[in-house]
């Protein structure tokens, strides 16, 4: 079962870096790619020259300049002004990272190549497997785009690949999980083996420490969840457990929560986690510091 755990970096330094620990294989083969462009990229520079026969000073200059920027790890134009694949991480920035495509076109005048940069957002949600009632609900939100930390695990939750994801707090982290986990159950691989019906347990299990954070990710859950026809319960002390336990009743795709109160429901009978497709530990470091261990253990032990 997926496993999703998110977590805020602890001292300044780090809180520069977004940490994807599943996502090691994904930079791994994108350095290569990147070679290989590199590669390609140097011979498509020796063709410009042989057909195109400019001032071999000038061209030589420009040439050189190309090999510097693409060792530079900034690789520019192509081989025949076709659309290029390419792939970039600038997590650590906080910019909008390459993970779509990037138009660009090499115009031959005189023996001069210039390189014309077509601007487009590589993280635009239109660039994302997101189903039109979702694009709709984000978008009525105002969100067009999605931010680095959401495009970078989008495609890992959704295929359901176990991830560790650490960023500073306003990054999106929530997001970040719910909605690459609204489109697995209702349009990706936990569609077909998800409950469904009156008094259906739970496929969604998210545990934050506080009451407040509780509420905060279940209102996206209810907002974005509610476009795609899933619903979603709170579970938080301080609270009745009646209505609470209805809710189960009832049935909930998705069951957020603080850990003392969910193992309350488990000791009562109210529960069945046995159905779940994914289970979130947010703000996972918070939650250890207020000695939640035993209660998240024994939780995920279900
Ligand atoms: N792609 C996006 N485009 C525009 N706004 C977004 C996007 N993703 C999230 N937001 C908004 O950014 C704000 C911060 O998001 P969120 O609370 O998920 O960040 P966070 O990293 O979880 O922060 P915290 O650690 O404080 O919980 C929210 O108001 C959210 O609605």
């Amino acid at each position: 079962m997926p496993s999703i755990v998110v977590a805020e970096p602890q001292s300044t330094e780090k809180s520069k870096k977004i940490m994807m620990k599943a996502e090691a294989p994904v930079f791994e083969e994108d350095s290569k790619s990147v070679e290989k462009k590199v590669k390609k990229e140097k011979k498509s520079s020796k063709k410009t020259k042989l057909t195109s026969e400019p001032d071999p000073d000038d061209s030589n200059k420009k040439i050189k300049e190309k090999k510097r920027k693409a060792s530079s790890g900034k690789i520019k134009g192509g081989s025949d002004g076709d659309e290029e694949e390419r792939s970039e991480t600038s997590s650590e920035s906080g910019e909008p990272m390459n993970l779509g495509k990037k138009k660009k076109k090499m115009k031959f005048d005189e023996g001069v190549v210039e390189e014309k940069k077509v601007e487009e957002d590589p993280n635009a949600v239109s660039n994302f497997r997101i189903s039109k009632p979702l694009k709709d609900a984000l978008k009525s939100k105002g969100i067009e785009s999605l931010f680095p930390i959401q495009a970078m695990t989008f495609n890992l939750v959704l295929d359901g690949s176990d991830l560790v994801g650490r960023a500073r707090t306003g990054q999106g982290k929530t997001l970040a999980f719910v909605l690459p986990i609204l489109e697995s159950l209702t349009n990706g691989p936990a569609k077909a083996v998800r409950k469904t019906g009156y008094g259906r347990a739970p496929s969604v299990l998210v545990l934050l420490p506080t009451r407040e954070l509780a509420t905060q990710v279940h209102a996206d859950f209810e907002t974005y969840g509610g476009s795609l026809g899933l619903n979603s319960c709170c579970l938080y002390g301080g609270s009745p457990y009646q209505p609470q336990q209805n809710q189960l009743k009832r049935g909930v795709d998705i069951v957020v929560g603080t850990p003392g109160r969910i193992k309350d429901h488990i000791e009562r009978g109210n529960i069945d986690f046995r159905s779940l497709k994914f289970r979130v530990l947010d703000e996972a470091d918070e939650m250890l510091r207020m000695g939640f261990v035993e209660d998240v253990e024994l939780i995920l032990g279900m």
